[in-house]
């Protein structure tokens, strides 16, 4: 069922992906107005009447059938209405307008929404997921009008195992789970965060061709230390402070383990828990259930593809990674995931220890530069705290301007969630930096949390740099003909990939080496030529075509570790076999594409 490989190819026009072949079928237990309201059956005016006929929907529609293009077209008309209606609005209020008339079409039509969100990804990602997914957090207990995923609260505990099996769905391959407490870089938003579950895993069913049946967002409602969400009468979520130790850690334990009793081979991806939670969830976890941290593990790859992407980009060999200095502000979750990877490449391709890797990085939080000196230092931060010694001049504390001053970085990296943190004066000091082409990765989301705009970054650090943001901007015009390129650097470029990797595989553990290989792969994605021009990333539409190699390359390292227990009928002997292109058409294979498939009722 669902199984259109054939059509997944996203190099395909447009024409032949309406293509006329019949793909298989697909078994509902449903029939009549169940089937009308269930938008993953749902084909509104789109039933041929034989089926109307077998599932009991004669008379329960107008009599003409519609086709699938038929009704894209008109979906895609609308929007454009609507664009058209709201121009001169206010930016927030047309973000909302589209996002409402997308999730309408979710509500009610899911193979018709998957299609036009993955034929339009670059247009609809900004919408479904950053920057707009934060505003309709924020905004969610007044947008709720459905509900969509699981939601687990502290009030269910001794109930979780009983619960589980309250979802529809036999089989659930991903679940995105959160428990709101950092929500991009808009801090605790208790259960309206349920929104960045609901939009990563859209972006698994867009990039990585998840079977949309099989994926269930999860929030998990720990309470909220947002005093006001607390005083707010609409809020939906429980209205008690967070739980905190072992109280916290035992509900978010029964969750997993009735995860795990239900759907043992579903991958658990982590996503935007506050940086203690996160750390130790992690390690917790990952030895025994199949489970990242996005923001941790997921970052930390994108981040070290584009840091590659830096060196290659000054027309310099990958071995002069070790010598790229390189100023990370913000010391969180994603900051020192970024980190500790990029230590480990640098150790890995000098064959140095990771002490003497660190030399070339410097880590700035909300305190400034964080040295050995300081006196509450943060145990997760201490491994790459600078001896006072190391930084001749510059104190414990010391300001980014006073850092990038100093250091001359090659690259700096936002992973603050503080929005322009890379002032004027930040910004002008890059032009000092000891590279050709200093690097800005502006990474934190949503837009208004970037440390500097595009804009601002070519206008006073020069247009020789090269730009990458967590959430997109246009590309620059820099007069002349000439364009300030912008890079995303977003981890959806990963996540997608990973997941399907580990899923196809069927390894238990997503390890340290899965993880690498998939941050490999991005790294070499992009041509010479197009790394030379700034383009460290690939664009958005290519985001199929990105997570199939991605995939396959998570797959292939979990067979290498014998980790591999494969998925069907395919298993560890016949993966084992694929060939590096073999694995990649195996992913694209298995990736959903959303066409209309005949329903056939269960008997
Ligand atoms: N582009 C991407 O793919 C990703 C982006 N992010 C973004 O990164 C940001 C941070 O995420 P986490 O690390 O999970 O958050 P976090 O809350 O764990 O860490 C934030 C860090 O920023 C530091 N900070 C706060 N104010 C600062 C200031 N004025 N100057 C310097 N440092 C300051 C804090 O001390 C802390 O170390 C968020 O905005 C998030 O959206 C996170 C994951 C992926
Ligand atoms: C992209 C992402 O995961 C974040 O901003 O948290
Ligand atoms: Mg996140």
């Amino acid at each position: 069922m669902w199984n259109l490989a054939r059509f997944a190819a996203s190099s395909l026009s447009r024409s032949r992906r309406f293509s006329t072949a019949i793909p298989g079928p697909c078994i509902v237990r449903k029939r009549g107005a169940d089937i009308l309201h269930d938008p993953w059956f749902n084909k509104d005016t789109g039933f041929p009447l034989t089926e109307r006929d077998r599932l009991g929907l004669r008379g329960l529609l107008p009599p003409r059938v519609i086709s699938f293009e038929q009704q894209y077209d008109r979906f895609m008309n609308s929007y454009r209405s609507l664009e058209k209606n709201t121009q001169g609005q206010p930016d927030n209020f047309v973000a909302l307008s589209k996002w409402r008339i997308l999730n309408r079409l979710h509500d009610r039509n899911e193979t018709l929404y998957y299609r036009v969100l993955i034929d339009n990804i670059e247009e609809f990602a900004p919408i479904i997921y950053t920057p707009t997914v934060g505003l309709v957090c924020q905004n969610y207990s007044g947008l709720f009008r459905r509900p969509r995923g699981m939601y687990f609260s502290a009030k269910d505990k001794g109930e979780m195992m009983s619960m589980i099996y309250n979802w529809p769905a036999q089989k659930v391959d991903m679940i995105v789970l959160t428990d709101g407490s950092r929500i991009l870089g808009l801090g605790d938003l208790g259960v309206q965060g349920i929104g960045i579950p609901i939009g990563k895993l859209d972006m698994y069913v867009a990039a990585a061709g998840i079977n949309p049946q099989r994926i269930l967002p999860v929030m998990l409602d720990v309470g909220t230390n947002n005093q006001m969400l607390l005083e707010d009468r609409l809020y939906l979520g429980l209205r008690q402070p967070r739980l905190e130790g072992d109280e916290y850690l035992s509900v978010v334990d029964e969750f997993m383990e009735a995860v795990h009793a239900r759907w043992p081979k579903a991958i658990v991806q982590f996503e935007d828990f506050q940086m203690k939670w996160a750390f130790e969830t992690l390690q917790r976890y990952r030895k025994k259930f199949c489970m990242f941290n996005d923001d941790i593990q997921g970052t930390a790859g994108v981040a070290l593809a584009g840091l590659l992407g830096t060196v290659r980009a000054e027309g310099r060999p990958l071995s002069d990674f070790m010598k790229q200095k390189i100023v990370v502000v913000g010391a969180g979750s994603a900051g020192l995931g970024v980190l500790d990877m990029a230590v480990q490449a640098v150790a890995r391709m000098v064959g140095c220890s990771e002490t003497a890797a660190k030399s070339q990085f410097f880590l700035i939080d909300k305190d400034g530069l964080v040295t050995t000196e300081r006196s509450n230092l943060d145990p997760a931060a201490a491994p790459f705290a600078k001896s006072p010694k190391d930084v001749e001049g510059l104190g414990e504390g010391a300001s980014i301007i006073e850092v990038v001053k100093k250091v001359k970085p090659h690259v700096l990296v936002g992973l603050s969630g503080v929005g322009g943190i890379f002032n004027e004066e930040v910004l002008k000091a890059m032009r000092e930096s000891v590279s050709t082409k200093p690097a800005i990765f502006a990474m934190s989301n949503p837009t208004m949390n970037a440390e500097c705009t595009a804009a601002d970054a070519f206008k006073h650090a020069g247009e020789n740099i090269v730009f990458a943001s967590g959430s997109p901007f246009q590309n620059v015009d820099l007069g002349d003909g000439k364009v300030g390129h912008v890079n995303q650097a977003n981890n959806m470029y990963l996540f997608p990939g990973i997941g399907l990797g580990a899923l196809l595989s069927g390894a238990r553990l997503i390890t340290d080496g899965m993880l690498q290989a998939a941050s490999e792969c991005l790294a070499s994605y992009m041509t010479e030529e197009e790394v030379l021009k700034g383009m460290l990333y690939p664009s958005i539409n290519s985001i199929r075509n990105v997570t199939a190699e991605v995939g396959a390359a998570v797959l292939r390292e979990a067979v290498a570790e014998g980790l591999a227990e494969g998925r069907d009928d395919i298993g560890f002997k016949e993966l084992s076999l694929m060939s590096k292109e073999e694995t990649v058409e195996y992913i694209r294979d298995n990736m959903w594409y959303p066409v209309y498939s005949p329903l056939v009722r269960e008997k």
